[in-house]
C-alpha cells in the first residue's frame, strides 16, 4: 500500500508569531505546487504561533498542514499552563507531537502519560506523531529494537486497530537529535522496520502497512533521500533544519523525489 510521505517541521521553542508567519510564507511560496501531490508538508509551531500560522495557511489556501508540539491528556480544568486537544482541534490542528524525547526528559513524561496523550489527540481528531527512540547507552548495548518496540507497545496500549491506523510514529534516536549525528539509513531502517513488524504482530498487516513511520534526528536536504529510500521510512520529523525556510523547502522537495527547483 502506498503511503504518502510526511515531512513535519518541529520548530520546538523557537520563533515568535511574526517570525512564524514569515517562515510559513517562505516555505509555502518556495515549494512548487507539483510537490504537494507527492509529499505532505507540515509545520509544528509553538502554541503562541499556531493561530497566526492558521490564519496564513487558511487565508492563502496553502497546502501546508500544521499542528502542535504537545497536548494535555485531559480536555479542560485546573491545569495551569496546559493546552488541550479540544483547544487544538478548534484551531484546526492536523497533527500533534506526543512523547518527544525532550518532553520525556525535561518534563519526566512517562509511557503511561504519553499513552493518555495519544488517546486525547485521537479523541479530538488530531493525528498524533508519537515519538519513540533510544538513548546512546541503549544503542551502545545493542538494545535499540527492544527499547523502541517496548515504548511503542506501552504508548499505544488500549487502542483499537483502527485507532492505531490513525497514528504516525516517529523514530528519533535521542543521540541523533540536534547533534548532527544522523543514524545511517540502515540503522534507521532496522528500527523503523521493527516498529512496522510490531504493528503487524499486534494490529495486523493492514494497519502496519497504513501507519507512516518517520525518522527524526539531524535530517537535512543532503541526507533525507537516502533515509527515505529505506522501505520502512515514510518521511521525517525535522528539528533544526525546519527553521531555515530554504533548507526545509529543499528537504521537502527532495522527499517528494526532488530535485529542488
Ligand atoms: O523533532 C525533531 C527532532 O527532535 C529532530 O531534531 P533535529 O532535526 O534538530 O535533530
Amino acid at each position: 500500500m502506498a503511503r504518502t510521505p510526511l515531512i513535519a517541521g518541529n520548530w520546538k521553542m523557537n520563533l515568535n508569531h511574526l517570525e512564524a508567519i514569515a517562515l510559513v510564507q517562505k516555505i509555502a511560496f518556495s515549494l512548487p505546487e507539483k510537490y504537494y501531490a507527492k509529499v505532505e508538508v507540515a509545520v509544528l509551531p509553538p502554541f503562541t504561533a499556531i493561530r497566526a500560522v492558521q490564519n496564513v495557511i487558511e487565508g492563502d489556501k496553502l497546502k501546508i498542514k500544521y499542528g502542535a508540539q504537545d497536548l494535555s491528556p485531559v480536555d479542560s480544568g485546573a491545569y495551569t499552563g496546559d493546552i488541550s486537544g479540544l483547544m487544538l482541534s478548534k484551531l484546526g490542528c492536523h497533527y500533534v507531537v506526543v512523547g518527544h524525547s525532550e518532553r520525556r526528559e525535561y518534563h519526566l513524561e512517562s509511557d503511561e502519560l504519553i499513552n493518555k496523550k495519544v488517546k486525547a489527540a485521537l479523541k479530538h481528531g488530531i493525528t498524533p506523531i508519537l515519538c519513540v527512540g533510544e538513548k546512546l547507552e541503549v544503542r551502545e548495548a545493542g538494545g535499540q529494537v527492544e527499547h523502541v518496540t517496548e515504548q511503542l507497545v506501552a504508548n499505544l496500549k488500549g487502542l483499537k486497530a483502527e485507532q492505531v491506523a490513525g497514528v504516525v510514529v516517529a523514530y528519533e534516536p535521542v543521540w541523533a537529535i540536534g547533534t548532527g549525528k544522523v543514524a545511517t539509513p540502515q540503522d534507521a531502517q532496522e528500527v523503523c522496520g521493527a516498529i512496522r513488524k510490531k504493528l503487524d504482530e499486534k494490529y495486523g498487516a493492514e494497519v502496519a502497512n497504513t501507519v507512516r513511520v518517520l525518522y527524526g534526528g539531524s535530517v537535512k536536504s543532503g541526507n533525507v533521500s537516502d533515509l527515505m529510500a529505506m522501505s520502512d521510512i515514510d518521511g521525517a520529523l525535522v528539528g533544526g533544519a525546519s527553521l531555515d525556510g530554504e533548507e526545509f523547502t529543499k528537504l521537502s522537495a527532495m522527499a517528494a523525489g526532488g530535485p529542488f527547483v
